[in-house]
């Protein structure tokens, strides 16, 4: 394979367009993470309260820039957290003044801290219709939460049951389906000519089902959507490294720390944001593909938020496999960095 040859690769800084960062001494623990090699992130805003309004938003931007490290270049794209009583004015206001980039759906109890997300889709469309009038995206925790509806099955159903619907109602809106799991997802994202793309993260290029339940349970590998079986997971490989502008990088790194994840009822999120750039190195080079990371990492996404990709850029090197700390500390507890269980050797030049 070509790339074998290949040891160092210069690519456009990248951008992280599905970020947790918490907040406190979380955030001050994590951010240091994510801005060693990320110039932007679309921030998450399901803290506890979640952040709804346009004021929650700009006084969580800015606890965010207080803690990004001396030096760093940093800067947080800040997302509203829909909730059947969000304001369409309000919302478009947050976009108008550079507040808000983004609005994120989460169904209610979909997953970590949703409880105030959407139940009635009707109640949120003047929310989405106004979003499609100004040209702000939505981003999606595409899955539905029905209890009878298998875990596994949760964002194929999301997507014939939620989005179809939605965006034959709505079909201006621009929609980012998050952390796509799914050969379903892969294939509704390619077979849509316009306003639909897709993240994907770190750890569903890496992991399968098995990884988390065969031969022990590893809470760590756990986050939703739940890691689907070994094809999905190549279909999810082959959007990444196909160069497709709808699908770009979105980690959904995902602090937890290990007493709220290693307990009988644990945490959904894996923390990616420390090795993020080695892991999706090898699985670029693996596939052959090293040319097209910086599509998936640094102008995809860009390209579909119509913002300028970075001009800054990293250089990647290739040598003796690197480590990354286990863990890092944070004034609540440790919290696991993710172990692709294979050699990383590939890092970025300081
Ligand atoms: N991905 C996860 O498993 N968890 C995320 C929430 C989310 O992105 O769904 C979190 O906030 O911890
Ligand atoms: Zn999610
Ligand atoms: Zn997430």
């Amino acid at each position: 394979m070509p790339d074998k040859n290949i040891t160092e690769l210069t690519i456009r800084r990248p951008d992280d367009w599905h970020l947790h960062l918490r907040d406190g001494a979380m955030l001050q623990a994590v951010l240091p993470e994510t801005t060693r090699h990320f110039a932007r992130a679309i921030i998450m805003p399901n803290l506890v309260p979640p952040v709804v309004t346009a004021q929650q938003a700009q006084a969580y931007r800015e606890r965010i820039m207080a803690a990004v490290p001396d030096g760093a270049v940093f800067t947080p794209l800040m997302t509203l957290y829909l909730t059947e009583d969000t304001d369409p004015a309000d919302v478009a206001q947050a976009h108008a003044d550079g507040i808000a980039t983004a609005v994120k759906l989460y169904p209610a109890g979909a997953t970590t801290n949703s409880a105030s997300g959407v139940t009635d889709f009707d109640k949120v469309r003047a929310v989405l219709e106004k979003m499609a009038d100004i040209g702000m995206p939505l981003c999606v925790h595409g899955e539905v939460t029905n209890s009878d509806i298998d875990i596994f099955d949760r964002e194929a159903v999301f997507i014939d049951k939620v989005l179809k619907p939605l965006r034959k109602k709505v079909p201006d809106l621009k929609i980012v389906m998050e952390h796509v799991t799914t050969q379903d997802a892969v294939d509704y994202v390619r077979d849509t000519s316009k306003n639909l793309a897709a993240t994907i993260t770190t750890h569903h290029l890496i992991i399968n089902r098995n990884d988390i339940l065969a031969g022990g349970i590893k809470p760590h590998y756990y986050c939703l959507p739940v890691a689907k079986r070994e094809a999905h997971r190549v279909a999810l490989v082959e959007a990444a490294i196909s160069g497709d502008k709808r699908f770009f990088l979105g980690t959904d790194s995902a602090p937890h720390t290990d007493p709220a994840k290693l307990q009988p009822c644990g945490c959904a999120g894996i923390f990616t944001a420390p090795n993020t750039m080695s892991c999706l190195a090898e699985v670029f080079e693996a596939a052959g593909k090293l040319k097209k990371l910086e599509a998936f990492a640094s102008l995809n996404g860009p390209q579909f938020y119509g913002l300028p990709p970075n001009d800054a850029t990293i250089t990647l090197l290739k040598g003796d496999p690197v480590s990354y700390p286990d863990s890092i500390p944070t004034a609540d507890g440790p919290v696991t960095v993710f172990d692709p269980a294979f050699d990383l050797h590939w890092r970025v030049a300081d």
